[in-house]
């Protein structure tokens, strides 16, 4: 990566519960964004993605470690030092019709970033208005409707316009298509490729879908109860997996290259609690290769090749142990 915007060191967040008891949402994780790139961030419901994404912009408070944006630590800001970055960081959600407010129309919504942040001279916010929902797809006739008027397809074009109006450098996308039709996903998807090239603003895109992942992202982060257990670029990483769960994921979308399918029965039972996590390997008890010293500690990170990394203590041999274990 040459100009890095994101780089977050040893993320650390817990959701303290009665007692000493805690949720390892995020259990130390880096990774760094591109200018203008997109890292896709993948895994199943619970493995702490949306909380990634909300201590990016600081909607969470981080417990530990630090995330730097254009070079300062945002994790040591004040709320007041924070404000003018708001601009520059913002989030389009998973619900269209469930981020909108239902009483205020198209223009009051887009608006809201530009009064909030005292974003450009009041008298030019019309123009900006309409000129970002028309790169968005939406005539000046849509000004004064109001969310439920809207259909799903253009009400996240309305979310999308707001989180762009303001030109931020990142922008975070928690499943915004996952509660779209097929059809208006692509589009969607779409969309929101285009407005990177021209608006050179950077993703981190969360979905739990690693084909939508592939799709849009430059680089894959692979995140299992709050880890990162495998990352690289996105060609790389499709084409030469190295930790179970990225392998158990892409059978998980029965991928139509056999090469990469694995039985569904290999990777059984659901994500394990996130409370009061153990310092050994978080995919251990779903792991068809295991071995006693997964148990030891947190594997590291591997390096496989350039930019991939897995934290799997059996990288090199992943594909043939699985096959032993599953031939097909
Ligand atoms: N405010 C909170 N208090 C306690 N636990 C929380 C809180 N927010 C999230 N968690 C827990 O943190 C873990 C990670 O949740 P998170 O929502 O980040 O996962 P996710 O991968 O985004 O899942 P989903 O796709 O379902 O949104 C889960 O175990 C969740 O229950």
């Amino acid at each position: 990566m040459t100009d890095t915007l994101v780089a977050v060191e040893g993320l650390v967040k817990r959701f303290y519960l009665r007692g000493q008891n805690y949720v390892g949402a995020i259990n130390g994780i880096s990774f760094e964004i591109g200018r203008g790139e997109t890292l896709g961030l993948v895994g199943e419901s619970g493995s702490g993605k949306t909380t990634v994404g909300r201590c990016l912009l600081r909607l969470v408070e981080p417990t530990s470690g630090r995330i730097r944006f254009e070079g300062s630590d945002i994790t040591q800001l004040t709320k007041r030092e924070l404000k003018p970055l708001r601009s520059r960081l913002q989030m389009v959600f998973q619900d269209p019709f469930a981020s909108l407010n239902p009483r205020r129309t198209v223009r009051q919504t887009v608006e809201e970033p530009l009064a909030l942040q005292r974003y450009a001279p009041a008298h030019a916010w019309l123009g900006m208005i309409t000129e970002i929902l028309k790169r968005v797809g939406l005539g000046p006739q849509y000004l004064d409707r109001f969310p439920i008027e809207l259909t799903a397809s253009e009400q996240q074009r309305v979310g999308i316009a707001r989180a762009l109006i303001t030109s931020p450098k990142l922008v975070v996308l928690d499943e915004p298509t996952s509660t779209l039709d097929p059809t208006v996903r692509e589009e969607i998807l779409g969309l929101l490729r285009s407005l990177q090239s021209s608006m050179s603003v950077a993703y981190l895109f969360i979905s739990h879908d690693i084909m939508a992942v592939e799709r849009m992202s430059h680089r894959v982060a692979v995140m299992y109860l709050g880890h990162i257990v495998e990352q690289a670029p996105t060609a790389a990483i499709m084409a030469d997996p190295r930790h179970p769960y990225t392998r158990a994921l892409m059978s998980a979308v029965l991928s139509p290259d056999p090469a990469r399918r694995l039985p569904r029965s290999l990777v059984v039972g659901e994500i394990p609690s996130a409370i009061n996590p153990r310092r050994e390997c978080p995919f251990y008890s779903r792991c068809p290769i295991r071995l006693d010293r997964c148990l030891d500690d947190v594997p590291p990170m591997a390096a496989v090749g350039p930019e991939h990394g897995a934290a799997c203590l059996r990288w090199r041999e992943t594909s043939e142990v699985l096959a032993e274990v599953a031939p097909e």
